[in-house]
Order: C-alpha cells, then sequence, then structure tokens
C-alpha cells in the first residue's frame, strides 16, 4: 500500500528526516512515535505530499509518487487528518463533511451540484459522520463541537471520500483522557481493510492501536516491531523516559 524507501528531508542546516524506510502492507496498522523534533510530522508531510523529500522515494499503491502533488494524493485514495485543524468553524458539522465528500474547499461547490450528486454526498456524509459517532450532532456548527469532536469530525472528513489508505497526524493532540479514549475506541472501530499510518506523539496510544511501530529520534530510526517489542526497547525508554542525551 505504501513503500517509503530511504527518505530525507534536510531544512537549511536541518536534516529533519534522516534515511527512513517503511512497508504498510494490506490492512495494516503502523505506528510511528517519537518525542519532539523527532521528524514525525515532517514525514507524514512527505508521504502526503505536502513538503517534497530532499532524498529517497514514496510509493503508493506500486506508483512512485515522490513528485505527486497532495491533491493527485488524494485522488489516488489517500484519506489524512491534518495536525492544525481546516475545519469550517462557521459551518455545520455536515456542510464540512459534505465539502470534503466533493474534495473541496469551497461551501458553494456543494450547493451548485445537481441534486442526484448532492444526495449521494449527503448520504456518505452521514456515513462517514456515523462511522466516528457524530450523526447526531450534524446540525451543529463547528465553533459549538468539543475539541474531542472537533478531531472525530476531521477523521469523518478523512473517511467520506473513501480513501484505501488512512493517513493519521497526531490525533489524540491537545485531548484530554476521556477524549483521548473515545478516540481510542473509534480509530480501533474503523474497518480492520483500511491501512492505517498513525503518527503519534502518546506512546501508548500508538502502542494500543497498531500493529507495527517504528520509533524515530533525531530524524532516524531507532526501531521498528511489534508495540510489545517496541515498549520493552531499551532505547525507545530511555527516549521516553528523557534520559537520553541529545545528539
Ligand atoms: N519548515 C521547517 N523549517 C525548518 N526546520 C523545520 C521545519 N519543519 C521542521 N523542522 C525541523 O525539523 C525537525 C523535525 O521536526 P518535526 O516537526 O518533523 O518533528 P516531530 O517529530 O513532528 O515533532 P513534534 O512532535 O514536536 O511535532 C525539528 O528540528 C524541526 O525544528
Amino acid at each position: 500500500m505504501l513503500v517509503i524507501d530511504d527518505l530525507g528531508k534536510r531544512y537549511g542546516g536541518v536534516q529533519a528526516v534522516d534515511g527512513i524506510s517503511l512497508v504498510l502492507e494490506p490492512g495494516e496498522r503502523f505506528g510511528v512515535i517519537g518525542p519532539n523534533g523527532a521528524g514525525k510530522t515532517t514525514l507524514f508531510k512527505m508521504i502526503a505530499g505536502d513538503v517534497p523529500p530532499t532524498a529517497g522515494a514514496v510509493h503508493l499503491f506500486g506508483k512512485d509518487v515522490t513528485t505527486m502533488s497532495t491533491a493527485r494524493r488524494a485522488r489516488m485514495g489517500v484519506g489524512r487528518t491534518f495536525q492544525i485543524s481546516n475545519l469550517f468553524r462557521d459551518m455545520t458539522v455536515f456542510d464540512n463533511v459534505r465539502v470534503a465528500a466533493r474534495g473541496g474547499t469551497s461551501k458553494a461547490r456543494v450547493f451548485w451540484m445537481p441534486q442526484r450528486a448532492k444526495d449521494d454526498v449527503s448520504e456518505r456524509s452521514i456515513e462517514a459522520l456515523e462511522s466516528v459517532g457524530l450523526a447526531d450532532r450534524r446540525n451543529l456548527t463547528v465553533a459549538n463541537l468539543s475539541h474531542g469532536e472537533q478531531r472525530q469530525l476531521e477523521i469523518a472528513m478523512a473517511l467520506v471520500g473513501e480513501p484505501s489508505i488512512l493517513l493519521l497526524d497526531e490525533p489524540a493532540a491537545g485531548l484530554s483522557a476521556v477524549e483521548r479514549a473515545t478516540l481510542k475506541s473509534l480509530i480501533e472501530n474503523l474497518p480492520r481493510t483500511l491501512p492505517i499510518l498513525l503518527i503519534e506523539h502518546d506512546m501508548t496510544l500508538a502502542l494500543g492501536l497498531t500493529d507495527r511501530v517504528m520509533c524515530m529520534e533525531n530524524g532516524r530510526h531507532v526501531v521498528t516491531g511489534t508495540p510489545a517489542e517496541v515498549r520493552d526497547n531499551e532505547t525507545v525508554r530511555e527516549i521516553y523516559l528523557g534520559r537520553r542525551d541529545k545528539k
């Protein structure tokens, strides 16, 4: 589904990502963890197409997409969330998902559609909202949702395009313990056939949701393994307990 080969990104003097490789198998849930500044977000952005790598390649569904735009990757079946909210705060929950269903950024596009296409979009939007437990909140404006519900909505907006792969960028950032638990069960209950790449600072959440995990530090690969193997890895423990000297 996704093959990353020796990927690197340099920002001036900063090597944000350095020689990262990974393979995401069909139906697999793969986590990328690491402390602040590890390079997780930069890695995510290169996979989604937001920033071009300075080294290496990204293949999606067997195709080299290294230089392909975000929009084209989305059309190929990449669903993704954003670390910084991209919600329309003054619009309803339902309209946000309908706009996402059209792959658009303008509310007008939804309202100028032919009725049949509109019905299809509305139906898919309701299904996406149901899958994240927000169907009964659909007529509220986004500004009236809790932070946790806004994260759920962002996942609905990624799902409504019926993606073949889902990229989640730190979905639990800034959430309370209760909101994290809700989000965790939501992700757990997504169809097992949908491969997921989850970038997450919260190690417990990432280990609880994935089949395999990679830990990064200072842009580099530390270890890849099952959640149990990564949890028990001495270097990972040192990194997360903050006892490791920065290189
Ligand atoms: N646009 C940029 N310009 C310059 N340096 C950058 C840029 N984006 C990221 N960096 C640097 O690259 C390194 C990796 O950053 P990145 O945001 O990918 O890490 P992260 O693991 O996602 O951290 P966090 O959990 O804090 O988001 C950091 O040293 C950061 O300062």
